[in-house]
């Protein structure tokens, strides 16, 4: 086996070149190719959105960092490792919180916490347990059977396992699927936490906001390839289409209005003006609403979020 190597580049936490994965046939379903070539560069300090539709790769991409999936061809650099070179040092420089809840329900949260530093080779005292217990909040449940634990307390477990060995990395594979607000918090804040000390975060979610609000940058993939991978607030201004929301002071007709710009009134009686602020300024349309003797009360303007992006770049014909 050729020598470990030090890391050679960790400006970039994750590094995947042209991976590919195809799925062999089972029964009568054919092979199915997942990931197509899939290129992808993950900065180091990161808290980093894997987001894309059902099917999409996101699961392979990480099951495959994870040391999970093998994939079929393509590069994996993690933490200037390459995964197929030291396997070991890339494996140890990521935890992973999977979507499962797979956690041995004889093991209380301390005995699965020791078994897994003995599992990455982590020596007695170099461990974290007691800290790590306190971090997810369960130093009360400590020595219970994990499988009294509810299934919020399970998933905090899953969190402090995928840390035990202090990586680098930590992956969280749709972390907040039917988790209740308080877990949802705990997580967020554990999240920043670990990052603002400087670990980087991979993050897999349905729920678009949470990535808005989390991420400082996001990749979309769709059918096995990169739709594209921006920061988050670059990502945003790319729906070009903003609302102007009217309050005005009676309920006049509808006005004449630039053109590219389309009006409805909403049920609460205020105005909604869409338009592209590519083609027609802010300043214009309200102009434009003054000169047509609009008795603007207030206004205010509402920028698309995250899912508003998604739809437009993931629909399908
Ligand atoms: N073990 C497997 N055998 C065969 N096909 C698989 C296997 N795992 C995943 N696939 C297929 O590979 C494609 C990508 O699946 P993957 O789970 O990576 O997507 P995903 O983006 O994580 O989707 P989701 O958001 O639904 O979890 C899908 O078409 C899926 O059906």
């Amino acid at each position: 086996m050729p020598a470990p190597q030090q890391p050679i580049d960790t400006a970039n936490a994750i590094e995947i070149r042209g991976l590919t994965k195809t799925y062999a046939a089972a029964g009568a379903a054919p092979p199915k190719q997942a990931l197509k070539g899939l290129d992808l560069t993950i900065p180091a300090g990161s808290i980093f959105g894997l987001l894309g539709p059902n099917g999409a790769g996101k699961s392979t991409t990480i099951n495959i960092l994870a040391g999970l999936v093998r994939k079929t061809a393509g590069k994996v650099t993690i933490w200037g490792f390459d995964q197929d070179v030291n396997p070991r040092q890339s494996r140890a420089a990521i935890g992973v919180m999977p979507q499962e809840l797979n956690i041995d329900p004889f093991l209380s949260p301390r005995a699965s916490l020791e078994v897994q530093a003995g599992l990455y080779g982590v020596p007695k005292y170099e461990r974290w347990t007691d800290e790590l217990l306190e971090l997810v909040g369960l130093t009360d449940q400590a020595e219970s059977y994990s499988r009294h634990l509810s299934g919020g307390m399970k998933r905090r477990l899953l969190l402090a396992k995928a840390l035990v060995h202090r990586p680098q990395i930590l992956v969280l594979d749709e972390p907040t699927a039917g988790v209740d607000i308080q877990l949802r918090e705990m997580l967020w804040r554990n999240v920043r936490k670990l990052n603002q000390q400087g670990m980087t975060i991979i993050l897999t979610t349905h729920y678009l906001e949470e990535a808005q609000d989390m991420c400082d940058r996001i990749a979309i993939i769709d059918r096995g390839e990169l739709v594209l991978c921006e920061d988050t607030a670059t990502l945003l201004g790319r729906a070009d289409s903003k609302t102007l929301i009217v309050q005005t002071a009676a309920e006049p007709a509808l006005p004449p209005l630039p053109e590219g710009a389309r009006a409805e009134r909403r049920p609460d009686g205020r105005l909604a003006i869409s338009y592209a602020p590519s083609r027609l300024s802010t300043d214009a349309l309200i102009a434009a609403l003054h000169g047509a003797g609009l008795p603007i009360r207030d206004v205010a303007v509402e920028t698309p979020d995250l899912e508003d992006v998604f739809v437009q770049l993931t629909s399908r014909p």
